[in-house]
């Protein structure tokens, strides 16, 4: 039985992200501060609207947009971390690390309801964003959503979300 599936795809020069992090890994690591010029591209699929659209590449470009921007130039934190521990500093946050510890001024963080801030982890967090944006906006939530967060030229990551 042949079918049809649509699906859009934004990913635009400035849906880029310019930001700090440090992940842990296999237990016992963490690594030293750096950043990355991350790049998101964003995919939408389901059925046609009235305007034989699938999603408005304008509405879906803007909220990514939004998300994005407000990642970028600063130092992204996890605050679901079993390894890195957040706590107030004055007016700084501290990240703290077993012996290690770092202190950023809070308005130039952006605390992160994830584990670790892989790529992985940062495309999760923002297709919830769209999710929520597209809700906020009244419009219908697509049956599937995926984000690919790209750290670095040829090292990307992908999440698949779908309402079913
Ligand atoms: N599946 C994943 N693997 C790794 C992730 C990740 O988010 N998901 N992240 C990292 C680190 O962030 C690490 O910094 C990446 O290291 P590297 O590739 O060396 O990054 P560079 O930007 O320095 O790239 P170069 O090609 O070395 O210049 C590790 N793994």
């Amino acid at each position: 039985m042949p079918s049809s599936r649509y699906k859009v795809r934004v990913t635009k020069d400035y849906l880029v992200f310019s930001s700090g992090h440090f992940i842990t890994f296999n237990g016992d690591t963490c690594e030293p501060i750096h950043g990355h010029n991350y790049r998101t591209a964003v995919e939408v699929e389901g059925d046609l609207d009235e305007n034989h659209y699938v999603f408005d590449f304008i509405a879906l470009r803007d909220m990514t947009r939004a998300i994005v921007d407000e990642l970028d130039h600063r130092m992204l934190l996890p605050t679901q971390s079993p390894h890195i521990r957040l706590s107030e500093d004055g007016p700084n946050v501290r990240a703290t690390y077993r012996d290690r510890y770092w202190s950023f001024p809070r308005d130039e963080c952006v605390l992160l309801p994830v584990a670790n801030t892989t790529s992985e982890r940062l495309a999760e967090y923002i297709a919830g964003r769209l999710r929520e944006a597209m809700a906020g906006r009244g419009l219908a939530v697509s049956r599937v959503i995926r984000v690919e967060v790209e750290e670095c030229f040829g090292q990307s990551a992908e999440i698949e979300w779908r309402a079913d």
